[in-house]
Parts: structure tokens; C-alpha cells; sequence
């Protein structure tokens, strides 16, 4: 049966004796199959080949993997900031979703600030979203954006916490790019001189909240996406995210399902974005996944995450890198730079609201061709 391979090979990723649980949240169910990620160690892979190897290969098959932050001094800062997220988190969606909505600034084509409730389609049935969420914006909190966004008191009086957050997670990706440049045999500091910190990029950190939904009319609380930058670095505590497995990590016969990814405490979820799939002409892999509610007993829960999305740098051209052990290729002919195509692909499901009719719902659903 494909569950009981998945879980299986889960079991066998980490070792069960381990309490990876958060103690004051209702627990995972044990009994539901969980993708297959492997689990990494930062700390391993500062200093292990064979463990960067490990990293090389989730980021080729899966394109998600588990990184293990404990007992390295960044990564316990990365944990313990987070927490402080977790925290902020609640306190900050007190403010409420008028008071927010004045820092939505599609209207003004930028994804950075606050969407809103039900403001994106999720699915070809023209359903729209059960989420809202926050994208603070790197260069903003940098001072290097040309027009910095107004963006709620709450979040400058957490300046200190937000640059620092914003540091350490670039530096992780720093390291984790470094990694992936030496197993692509590409000129050294090459994919590191394409996302520099003090260069203007649409790195953000996201915090997002979904609500406990009505047992009788659960659906998709973010819709089926791929990231579209380079790295990203998610914290959860509640189960709810999915992927969906590529045919080669689904047994023989059997179609993909989408699958939970379950949290892991002292750990962040790590997964690849289009950009890295498209600068190295597929052969890294950025996986489709999406957020339905929590499962078990977590479904009465409100469900927060928070995320750092990396992107190379506003005008790098999105396209496949010369070099190394990059296939030979045709490029998909979309040439966009960085900030274009992230523009582009963050605002195109939030041209709606609930005023638009079903019809034109689908419709948009159906450009995106994430139906396919
Ligand atoms: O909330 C999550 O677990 C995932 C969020 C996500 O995939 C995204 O914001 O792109
Ligand atoms: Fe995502």
C-alpha cells in the first residue's frame, strides 16, 4: 500500500525514540502517512561530505528536506527567533483585518504588506483562500528600498528582531547556496554573488494565520504552488502543509497523493524555489505543495507559519547558468528578471476578491496552469 511505504520510509528517516512534538500544541496523529523528506543537520553539514552529498540529493529528488538547527550557534538563533515570531505572531493579527488591509498594497502592484482573507484563488473551482498573511519585506528593514512601504507600529518596534531574523536566515541560505555551487561544479561564489544581502531583492519574511476551519466545509487553505525564488525556510508547529511527491518517490504503479509534511520541533522545513530549478535547467527540483487544514486533533487550532523567502537579487535574469554539471538546454524562453517574474506569479491570483464571479475565478485559476 502507498501509505504504509511512505510512512515506512519516513520512520526510517529519523529515528522514532526521538520527541520531536510541541509540547503545549495537540499532537501530530500517528497514524496518518508523512512525505518522505530526508532530515539533514546543519550542524553535519558544516562539517560532513558525505552529509552535503545528502543535501545535494533532497535538493535534486524532492526539492524539501528537514534541516535539524539544534547545536549550532546559528541555527539555535534561527530557533529561538522564530519562536519569538511565534510569539509576535497573534499579537499581531489582534490588530485585525481592517487595520491590516491598509498595509495591502496590490493595488499598487507590490506583494510586499498584507493580503488579506479570502483575497487569492486556490483551486480551478474558483474557491478562494482560507489564509492571511504578512510579507515583510527585506529591503524595506535594510533602508535600501527606493520607496520603502509604511508598514504597521507593531512590526518597528520589533526592528531589532526583524534584521536579525533577516541576517541569520541569509546567512543560512548562504551556506546552503555555497553547497549547492560546489556540487555544481560551478565558479566559485557563483550562486552566492546572485543573492547578496545589501542588494535589492524581494527577500521577505512571511508570517502567515490560518483560522480553524468548519469541520463541515474544510478546503484549501493555500492553493497547490511552487515557490518561485531560490531558497525557502519555513517553521511550523502544526501539520497542514503538503506536497505531492514526484512520480519517482511514489511506489511503482501508484499515482502521487498529497501528503503531509509532519513538523518537527528543533527543526525548519527547507525546500528549493523556481528560481534554482530554472538557473540550473531542472536539475534541481522546486515541488508543488500547499496548505489544507491541520490534521487530527490540530484542526481546532489556529495555525501560524513563518517563513524567509530568498530570491536572487531584483535584476538577475532567471535563466539557465552556464557551467559546471548544468544540463545542456533549451531555456523555457521566459528570460524575466528576478523581480518581474516574482511580481508577476505573487499578484496574478489576487486580482479578485469575492465580488468576482465564479466564472472569472476559474479563469484565473486556469491562466496560472497550476491545474496541469
Ligand atoms: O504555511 C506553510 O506551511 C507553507 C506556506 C507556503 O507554502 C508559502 O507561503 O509559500
Ligand atoms: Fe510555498
Amino acid at each position: 500500500m502507498t501509505t504504509e511505504t511512505i510512512t515506512n520510509t519516513h520512520a526510517s528517516l529519523y529515528q522514532e525514540s526521538e520527541d520531536f512534538s510541541f509540547p503545549t500544541l495537540p499532537p501530530f496523529p500517528a497514524d496518518i502517512p508523512t512525505a518522505p523528506l530526508l532530515r539533514l543537520s546543519l550542524s553535519s553539514l558544516r562539517s560532513s561530505s558525505e552529509e552535503s552529498g545528502r543535501f545535494f540529493t533532497a535538493s535534486k529528488e524532492l526539492g524539501f528536506f528537514y534541516l535539524d538547527l539544534r547545536n549550532d550557534p546559528l541555527g539555535e538563533e534561527l530557533l529561538s527567533q522564530s519562536s519569538r515570531f511565534f510569539d509576535l505572531a497573534p499579537k499581531f493579527y489582534k490588530l485585525g483585518r481592517e487595520e491590516l488591509s491598509k498595509y495591502d498594497y496590490k493595488n499598487v502592484g507590490s506583494y510586499m504588506g498584507y493580503k488579506g482573507f479570502g483575497s487569492a484563488v486556490v483551486d480551478e473551482k474558483g474557491n478562494l483562500d482560507r489564509n492571511e498573511f504578512y510579507n515583510i519585506p527585506k529591503d524595506d528593514f535594510f533602508g535600501i528600498s527606493e520607496k520603502p512601504f509604511t508598514h504597521p507600529d507593531i512590526l518597528y518596534q520589533n526592528t531589532d528582531l526583524i534584521k536579525s531574523y533577516i541576517n541569520n536566515s541569509h546567512a543560512l541560505i548562504t551556506l546552503l547556496l555555497n553547497h549547492l555551487n560546489t556540487h555544481l561544479q560551478l565558479p566559485e561564489g557563483t550562486l552566492q554573488s546572485l543573492h547578496r544581502l545589501n542588494e535589492p531583492s524581494g527577500d521577505q519574511i512571511r508570517i502567515i494565520k490560518s483560522p480553524p476551519q468548519p469541520p463541515s466545509d474544510q478546503h484549501t487553505a493555500l492553493g497547490k504552488h511552487t515557490d518561485f525564488g531560490s531558497l525557502t525556510l519555513l517553521f511550523n508547529q502544526l501539520g497542514g502543509l503538503q506536497i505531492l511527491p514526484p512520480p519517482s518517490l511514489t511506489p511503482a504503479g501508484k499515482e502521487p497523493e498529497w501528503t503531509y509534511v509532519k513538523p518537527l520541533r528543533g527543526h525548519c522545513i527547507i525546500n528549493l524555489g523556481d528560481a534554482m530549478t530554472k538557473f540550473t535547467g531542472g536539475l534541481l527540483r522546486s515541488n508543488i505543495h500547499r496548505v489544507v487544514s491541520p490534521p487530527g486533533e490540530q484542526a481546532e487550532e489556529t495555525r501560524y507559519s513563518v517563513v524567509y523567502f530568498s530570491r536572487p537579487e531584483d535584476e538577475v535574469v532567471l535563466k539557465r547558468l552556464e557551467g559546471g554539471v548544468i544540463p545542456n538546454g533549451q531555456d523555457d524562453g521566459e528570460a524575466m528578471n528576478s523581480k518581474e517574474w516574482i511580481k508577476l506569479q505573487a499578484l496574478r491570483l489576487r486580482k479578485v476578491g469575492v465580488e468576482k464571479s465564479e466564472e472569472e475565478r476559474r479563469r484565473l485559476w486556469e491562466e496560472t496552469g497550476r491545474g496541469s
